[in-house]
């Protein structure tokens, strides 16, 4: 995409004027089908201004997001890139949620070069904290948060058969006559990677070489990323209820920077569901609620209010320097 265009795009999206180093920069999120997931995407475009990220969202829609919705988006500042939908090679995969097939298409973002380094978020997820330091992390790795091995979702694994899982390994350790224990796996709901179309023609020439398995593309990404995968605290990407319910002990919720409503969903939640009805759900539920309808934190008034205190605090500053003697650097004289 030529400078121009690009500009014109991050511009049209963000309404600021970008600098060099945020063209660079962005989250990014997944949007398919016609559903209530465009609930999430504008949830985390507002939570994300609400912790003033100093980066755009940039949102990855299927073509069955119906325009309405890529209005909704726009209209919260978001970046809308169409996609193209990425199938994996002909299967008989019983996958463990049978919609997880579309999220191969995931691995577009790879191809969004204009991109130095990306924050990839899933739409059920909310930041509560500013996290922009990631983008500073190294480069030449893959940061996610590690998933959990025991709910019900990975009862068809070795892990969850033997009761193992990496956020408890002395718990119930690996046996040893199965060989080493599996390497650490990440949950693909949020990680820090940089787009690269080497890394991302790569990624599509051995998706077709391998046999789909049932958490589709977290799986394809964790075996493809094995060697660059650099764990970050559990902080970064609480999964819900998997962490909750079972690893309590990896849990400090007052540490908690980014909630990743796997289940249940806010926009879903009815507190009727089994196990849902705890105080720290409700608790989480209500803030994501809190975010999603605050109308300040809407695109154009956030933006207002962000360009009204910067006025303000620049005339301040203009009023400051008019009351205070000016100094003014007379440069010593040229050497004799
Ligand atoms: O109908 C759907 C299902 C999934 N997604 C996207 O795919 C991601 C992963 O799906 P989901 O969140 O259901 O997976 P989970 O992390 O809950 O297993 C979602 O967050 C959305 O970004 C979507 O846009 N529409
Ligand atoms: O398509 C596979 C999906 O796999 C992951 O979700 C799973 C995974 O975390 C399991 O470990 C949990 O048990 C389960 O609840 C949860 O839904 C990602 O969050 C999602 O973005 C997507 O990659």
């Amino acid at each position: 995409m030529a400078d121009e265009e690009l500009t014109k795009e991050v511009i049209a999206g963000t309404d600021t004027k970008p600098n060099k180093e945020s063209l660079k920069r962005a989250y990014v999120t997944f949007l398919a089908g016609n559903g209530d997931y465009v609930k999430g995407v504008v949830g985390l475009a507002k939570g994300l201004r609400k912790v003033r990220s100093a980066y755009p969202l940039v949102v990855a829609t299927l073509p069955d997001v119906p325009g309405e919705h890529l209005h909704i988006l726009r209209s919260q500042g978001c970046i809308v890139r169409e996609i193209e939908p990425i199938f994996p090679p002909p299967n008989q995969t019983q996958f463990a949620m049978a919609y997880y097939v579309i999220n191969y298409s995931k691995l577009r973002i790879w191809n969004m070069e204009e991109y130095k380094k990306m924050i990839y978020l899933d739409a059920d997820i909310q930041v509560y904290d500013n996290i922009d330091h990631l983008f500073d992390t190294e480069d030449g790795y893959l940061y996610a948060v590690m998933d959990c091995f025991c709910g019900a979702t990975w009862s068809h694994s070795a892990q969850y058969k033997v009761g193992y899982c990496q956020q408890c390994p002395h718990k119930v350790a690996w046996p040893s006559h199965m060989g080493s224990p599996p390497p650490l796996y990440f949950n693909a709901g949020m990680f820090v990677f940089e787009p690269s179309s080497v890394t991302y023609h790569n990624l599509l020439h051995t998706l077709q070489l391998t046999l789909p398995t049932p958490f589709a593309e977290q799986d394809f990404l964790n075996m493809f990323f094995q060697e660059q995968y650099k764990p970050l605290p559990s902080e970064y990407n609480l999964v819900l209820m998997a962490m909750l319910w079972r690893h309590p002990e990896n849990v400090d919720l007052k540490k908690v920077k980014v909630v990743h409503y796997c289940e249940p969903k806010p926009w879903r939640y009815t507190g009727k569901e089994a196990n849902m009805d705890r105080e720290d759900i409700k608790m989480l539920v209500a803030k994501w609620w809190n975010i999603y309808d605050d109308k300040s934190l809407d695109f154009k008034a956030q933006d207002l209010q962000v360009a009204a205190e910067q006025e303000t605090l620049s005339r301040s500053s203009i009023m400051a320097s008019i009351s205070e003697p000016t100094i003014s650097f007379v440069p010593a004289p040229p050497a004799a």
